[in-house]
């Protein structure tokens, strides 16, 4: 065999080494409680591996180539205040308050408490411009109206337990102290699940214990041979969101979650965002490719054992190919996003020329790809009465002129305006952020 052939067998090996651990993967086994939350994880970042493996690979064989709010809010909070303390607790069951509304009178934010049907929230926008402190009102003010609610930060800089002033940073869904309704939330952390892969792929030992306890040491060892930890310290771009997307799968399917009715994220500054939204698409077109490779790969190796008279196993089909089932749950999460109905995308800004122009690209990438924009919130601006100092009011005619711009906007112009005020504490803690939300949500 010449040298160039050798290589191209020894590529040929590895995809079809690929595959049978995605068909490893793919087939029997699965118990779908256990395996819901780490395994949904380690699957999506095993095909996503495995994509990028076999681009690199089949492209190179082929080609071979101050005080400023004087409406003062601190008495108000100083009032209401108190130590909260957290805990993980059991998800009790709870039923929405029924939440009939006069149709002719009706507001945008009565419009999104309607109904016990579940609907989806994500609040983006640039860095700072107070994404959290948006969504974390949003979630309190849904929960204090009597729906089951879970705030999830996507964000891999995470400021959600600051903004609640609580620790959610455990990786689970941590019940959030200080109101009497139920509101769960949760920091998804796309580093610890980074370390669980390198240490499955490094470490087989504890991983693979587990997993043979479950039935899946098979798996571990397939895993190990994917060597992820070398593709995980130059990670597939994408891998955070590939993360913050297995988390919405389990919230959209599995039956642990089906009592909540509101979910908000708190997603990464624009870029982030942009990436989590396509990648169902991204992942969707992936699996393709990587089952017609595998229909490809196994049509010919079939070819040539039948020369030899031998007989192949299938690499086709499974009685249960979870690739598919991957592919279909993709589909239901992009559908998901694009759903008028049950998902709203809400824009979060600040009246500076930089933001608006940000938020004006954020609209357009969110129109072409189809996600419901209706409401742009624009916080932090000074109240009419910061006009007694020469900087806040060159400030406030600043940002009056960046309202402006927002009106005339072609894209921003034709959403639904909510301006909130600068105000002179930090929003953080329930007190504050019940205030905020009453500023925001109307
Ligand atoms: N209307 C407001 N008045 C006063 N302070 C505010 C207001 N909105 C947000 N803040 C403060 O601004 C800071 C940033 O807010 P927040 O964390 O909500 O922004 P973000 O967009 O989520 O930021 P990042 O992109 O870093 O996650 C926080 O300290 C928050 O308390």
């Amino acid at each position: 065999m010449t040298t160039v052939g050798a290589k191209v067998h020894l590529e040929t090996l590895h995809v079809v080494r690929v595959m049978r651990t995605l068909s490893e993967l793919s087939s029997g086994c699965f118990h779908p409680v256990l395996v819901s939350s780490q395994l949904l994880v380690f699957f999506i970042v095993a095909v996503m591996a495995a994509y990028y493996t076999l681009l690199r690979r089949v492209a190179k064989s082929q080609t071979n180539q101050s005080s400023l709010f004087l409406h003062t809010t601190r008495g108000y909070f100083t009032s209401l205040s108190t130590k909260i303390g957290t805990k993980t607790l059991p998800i009790p069951h709870f039923q929405a308050r029924s939440l009939a509304s006069d149709a002719n009178s009706i507001s945008l934010f009565d419009r999104m408490i309607e109904g016990n049907h579940r609907k989806y929230y994500m609040l983006g926008g640039k860095g700072g411009v107070g994404k959290t402190s948006c969504a974390a009102s949003l979630a309190v003010k849904f929960a204090n109206y009597g729906h089951p609610t879970i705030v999830v930060s996507t964000d891999p800089a995470h400021s959600l337990s600051d903004s609640f002033d609580q620790d959610l940073t455990g990786g689970t869904l941590v019940r959030i102290q200080g109101l009497d309704s139920p509101l769960f939330g949760l920091e998804i952390n796309p580093e610890k699940t980074k370390e669980d892969f390198r240490y499955a792929s490094q470490n087989n030992g504890g991983v693979k214990d587990l997993m043979d306890s479950m039935g899946l040491g098979m798996v571990a060892e397939q895993l190990g041979e994917l060597k992820l930890a070398e593709l995980l310290d130059t990670p597939p771009p994408g891998l955070d969101e590939a993360i913050a997307i297995s988390k919405v799968m389990q919230f959209v399917d599995s039956p642990e979650y089906s009592m909540f009715t509101r979910i908000v994220f708190d997603t990464a500054p624009t870029g982030h965002t942009l990436r989590l939204l396509s990648l169902p698409d991204f992942m969707d077109a992936s699996i393709g490719k990587i089952m017609k490779m595998k229909k490809k790969i196994a049509s010919a190796t079939s070819a040539i054992k039948s020369v030899f008279g031998k007989e192949q196993p299938s690499l086709v089909e499974g009685p249960t190919d979870k690739l598919e089932q991957l592919r279909e749950r993709m589909a239901k999460v992009r559908d998901l996003f694009r759903d008028s109905e049950t998902t709203e995308f809400v824009i979060v800004t600040i009246p500076t020329v930089m933001a608006v122009k940000e938020s004006s690209r954020l609209h357009t990438s969110l129109r072409k790809e189809n996600v419901p924009v209706k409401r742009l919130i624009v916080n932090q601006i000074l109240p009419s009465s910061a006009t007694d100092c020469k900087f806040c009011s060159m400030k406030r005619k600043d940002q009056m002129r960046a309202l402006d711009m927002i009106r005339s906007d072609p894209e921003l112009g034709s959403l639904v305006l909510s301006e909130a005020p600068l105000v002179d504490v930090e929003i953080r803690g329930i007190p504050a952020l019940e205030f905020m939300g009453n500023m925001v949500w109307k």
